[in-house]
């Protein structure tokens, strides 16, 4: 199934989204496809001009994309950028601010019409984590109608967070290309037993993503 723009969901926060996103972008420049990689909503960014900023996921995209850190490029990568590592809503609240779904919707799906390249967008948190008040990354992924690469890790539980989020992807309509499953540091299990053990289960493709390693062009031939 060949898709022009993908949602890079979550089985979970912190389990190598942006680290897929970024291999994956990197990937697709090095076959010679021009790409474009979003993260329109972030939390836990400090300002840019914090050498923390090094380290959010808005500059790990950015260098994948081979794009200079700066105001222009920041904003237009990810124009809901919060401080607090919590889930959105409640980092927005913090800031006094408040997002609202069909804002974010309407901006995404602006840069769908827009962009010409493949156009990568990676959620927020947990497939299911709140976005807003009242929004979860379900309905943001939902209402832009694009399939989703889930990425999970492979840390003890994470087949069962993964299969999670695939049956309610699944339950919900959503195109499902493939799983990466990113290792995890110190997972106990093997990242092939993990990735295998998902597979007979999920019904779509997985691919295991060792640490440091580079994303597999199988994958990236997916998307
Ligand atoms: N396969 C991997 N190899 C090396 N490091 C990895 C790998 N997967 C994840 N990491 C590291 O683990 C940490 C968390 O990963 P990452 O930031 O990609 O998670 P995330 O799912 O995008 O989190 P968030 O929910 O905050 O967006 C990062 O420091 C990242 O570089
Ligand atoms: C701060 C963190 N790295 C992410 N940006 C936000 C994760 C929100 C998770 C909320 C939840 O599902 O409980
Ligand atoms: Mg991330």
């Amino acid at each position: 199934m060949a898709a022009r723009t993908v949602f890079v969901a979550g089985a979970g926060t912190e389990i190598g989204k942006t680290y897929v996103t970024a291999a994956l972008t990197r990937r697709l420049r090095a076959q010679g496809r021009p790409v474009r990689t979003l993260k329109p909503l972030a939390s836990g960014v400090p300002p840019l001009s914090d050498p923390a900023f090094a380290e959010s996921d808005t500059a790990r995209l950015l260098d994948a994309q081979g794009l200079a850190i700066e105001d222009e490029t920041v904003e237009a990568c990810s124009p809901w950028r919060f401080s607090a590592p919590l889930a959105p809503d409640q980092a927005a609240a913090l800031e006094d601010r408040a997002l609202d779904l069909s804002d974010l919707v309407g901006w995404c799906r602006g840069q769908v019409a827009r962009t010409e390249e493949t156009l990568i967008i990676e959620g927020v948190g947990g497939l299911m984590s709140p976005v807003t008040d009242r929004a979860t990354g379900l309905d943001w992924l939902k209402a832009l109608d694009v399939p989703a690469l889930l990425v999970s890790g492979s840390y003890l539980g994470a087949i069962s967070h993964a299969l999670t989020a695939c049956e309610t992807l699944r339950l919900h309509g959503v195109p499902l290309l493939a799983i990466a499953v990113s290792e995890s540091e110190g997972a106990p299990a093997p990242l092939a037993t993990v990735a295998a053990s998902i597979a007979r289960h999920a019904g779509v493709p997985v691919f295991g993503l060792r640490r440091g390693q580079a994303c597999p062009e199988a994958l990236a031939e997916l998307v």
